[in-house]
C-alpha cells in the first residue's frame, strides 16, 4: 500500500532541513508518494495566505505530513491571520493534532555538546507530552481594547484567554499515561495550579484520569519548579506532561539537554493516528540560507512518522541507527560541534545519514 505524504518545507531553514529528510526517506525505497506544497511565509508570497486551501486539503488527504518550519521577522508586522505561524497553528487545529510527542534524548556522543555538565545529561531520555490544540494559544476571546477596569481604566490593553475543557484534558491525560506504561511508568504533570484556575482544573482532571492507571506513578509539579528541575536534575523526569504554552517553553529548554534544539524531533497526532512531523525548533532566520542548520531533528521526525503513522518500525530503526552512526563517526553541524569532531553542513549531514543507511560508508569531507 502506498502512503501519501504531504511535504511542507515552509520558510527559512525549513526548506534546507526538509530536503535532507526527504533524501533520507527516498533512500529507504518505501512505497511513499510525496507531494510538496507551500506553507507559511512562502505560501503568503505565492497565494496571499500562510495556509492556502490547496495546502490544507493536501494535508487533510495525506496519511502524514512532514513539516519544516514557518516564520520570518519580515512578516512580523502583518495582521495576525496572515502571519506564517498561523499556518502551523491552523494545521494543528484543522487536523485536530492535540497530542504532541517531543522525545528529548541525549545521544552518548553529544554529552559534551550540551551546556550542562555531562553527568547531569548522560543517558537522558525524557518524553515531553504537550497538549497542542488548546490553552492560551487558541483560547477565545482575545484582542485589543480600551480597558474599562483594572489598574488603568481608559488605557489601551491586550488580552488572551487561557482555557481547557474536561474532554481536552482527559484525552491528553490518557495519551500521557498510556505512553508512560510503555516506559518507566512515571508521569510528571506540570501546571500552575497555585495561581491559575485553568491549571487547578487540569490538575484535578489529571488526578481523576490517573485512577484508571494505578500502575503508573503520578507526580504534580509547578511549572516554575519544573523549569528549574529540568536543568538541576533532568534525569528525574520520564514523561513530562503539560499544556500547550508550558510545553512549548519547556521543550525548548529540554532541547538544550540533548545538545541542541537541532536534535529535538516531534510528532503531533490526532485521534485517527494521522500525524504531522516536524522539528521542535523554528525557521531560524539567523542561519537560513547558510547551509549550516542541523537537519537531524527533521530526519528523526521522519523516523517518528514511519513509526507512528506508517507502521514501518524497521525503517524508523534504520534512520535512528544511521543518526547514531554519523554522530559516532564524529560529524557535527556547528550547533553541536566540539573540539575534536568534524564540522559539516546541512547537506553533508544528510548525505552521511544516507550513506550510513545504504552501508556505503560515511565520508568526512
Ligand atoms: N513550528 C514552527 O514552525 C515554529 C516557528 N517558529 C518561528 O520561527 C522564527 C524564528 O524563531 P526563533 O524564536 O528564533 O526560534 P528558532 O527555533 O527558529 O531559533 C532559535 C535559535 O536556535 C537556532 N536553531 C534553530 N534550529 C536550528 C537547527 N536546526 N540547527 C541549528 N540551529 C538551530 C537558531 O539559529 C536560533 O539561534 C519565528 O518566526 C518563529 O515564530 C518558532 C518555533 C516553531
Ligand atoms: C508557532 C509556535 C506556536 C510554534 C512553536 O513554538 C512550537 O510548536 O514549538
Ligand atoms: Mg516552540
Amino acid at each position: 500500500m502506498t502512503h501519501k505524504i504531504a511535504v511542507l518545507p515552509g520558510d527559512g531553514i525549513g526548506t534546507e532541513i526538509v530536503a535532507e529528510a526527504v533524501k533520507v526517506l527516498n533512500v529507504l525505497e518505501l512505497p511513499l508518494e510525496m507531494e510538496t506544497a507551500p506553507v507559511g511565509g512562502a505560501a503568503y508570497e505565492v497565494a496571499g495566505h500562510p495556509l492556502p486551501e490547496s495546502t490544507l486539503k493536501l494535508a487533510q488527504d495525506s496519511d502524514a505530513i512532514l513539516f519544516g518550519a514557518v516564520g520570518d521577522w519580515k512578516y512580523d508586522t502583518l495582521e495576525r491571520r496572515l502571519r506564517p505561524e498561523q499556518a502551523i497553528l491552523g494545521l494543528r487545529k484543522a487536523l485536530g493534532l492535540f497530542a504532541n510527542f517531543r522525545p528529548a534524548i541525549c545521544y552518548e556522543q553529544l554529552v559534551g555538546a550540551s551546556s550542562l555538565k555531562p553527568e547531569l545529561i548522560a543517558g537522558l531520555d525524557i518524553l515531553i507530552i504537550r497538549e497542542l490544540t488548546g490553552d492560551i494559544y487558541f483560547g477565545q476571546p482575545r484582542g485589543r481594547r480600551v480597558a474599562t477596569d483594572g489598574h488603568f481604566p481608559g488605557a489601551e490593553e491586550a488580552f488572551d484567554t487561557m482555557r481547557y475543557s474536561r474532554p481536552e484534558i482527559e484525552r491528553i491525560a490518557h495519551v500521557a499515561f498510556q505512553a508512560a506504561r510503555k516506559r518507566s511508568k512515571k508521569v510528571t504533570s506540570v501546571d500552575k495550579a497555585n495561581v491559575l484556575e485553568t491549571f487547578q482544573f487540569w490538575k484535578d482532571v489529571v488526578t481523576e484520569v490517573h485512577q484508571q492507571y494505578p500502575d503508573v506513578e503520578l507526580e504534580h509539579m509547578y511549572v516554575d519548579n519544573a523549569a528549574m528541575q529540568l536543568v538541576k536534575a533532568p534525569k528525574k523526569f520520564d514523561v513530562l506532561f503539560t499544556g500547550n504554552m508550558f510545553g512549548d517553553i519547556l521543550s525548548d529548554e529540554a532541547a538544550m539537554l540533548t545538545g541542541s534544539i537541532g536534535m529535538l524531533p516531534s510528532a503531533s497526532l490526532n485521534a485517527n493516528g494521522q500525524g504531522l512531523y516536524e522539528p521542535s525548533h523554528g525557521s531560524a532566520p539567523d542561519i537560513a540560507g547558510k547551509g549550516v542548520a542541523n537537519p537531524l531533528a527533521t530526519i528523526l521526525s521522519a523516523a517518528m512518522m514511519l513509526r507512528f503513522s506508517l507502521n514501518q518500525p524497521e525503517a524508523a530503526d534504520r534512520i535512528e541507527s544511521a543518526v547514531r552512526a554519523v554522530l559516532a563517526a564524529g560529524l557535527r553541524t556547528p550547533d553541536i560541534w566540539s573540539e575534536g569532531t568534524t564540522r559539516v553542513g546541512t547537506r553533508e549531514m544528510g548525505d552521511a545519514v544516507v550513506a550510513a543507511i545504504t552501508g556505503k560508508g560515511i565520508t568526512k569531507s
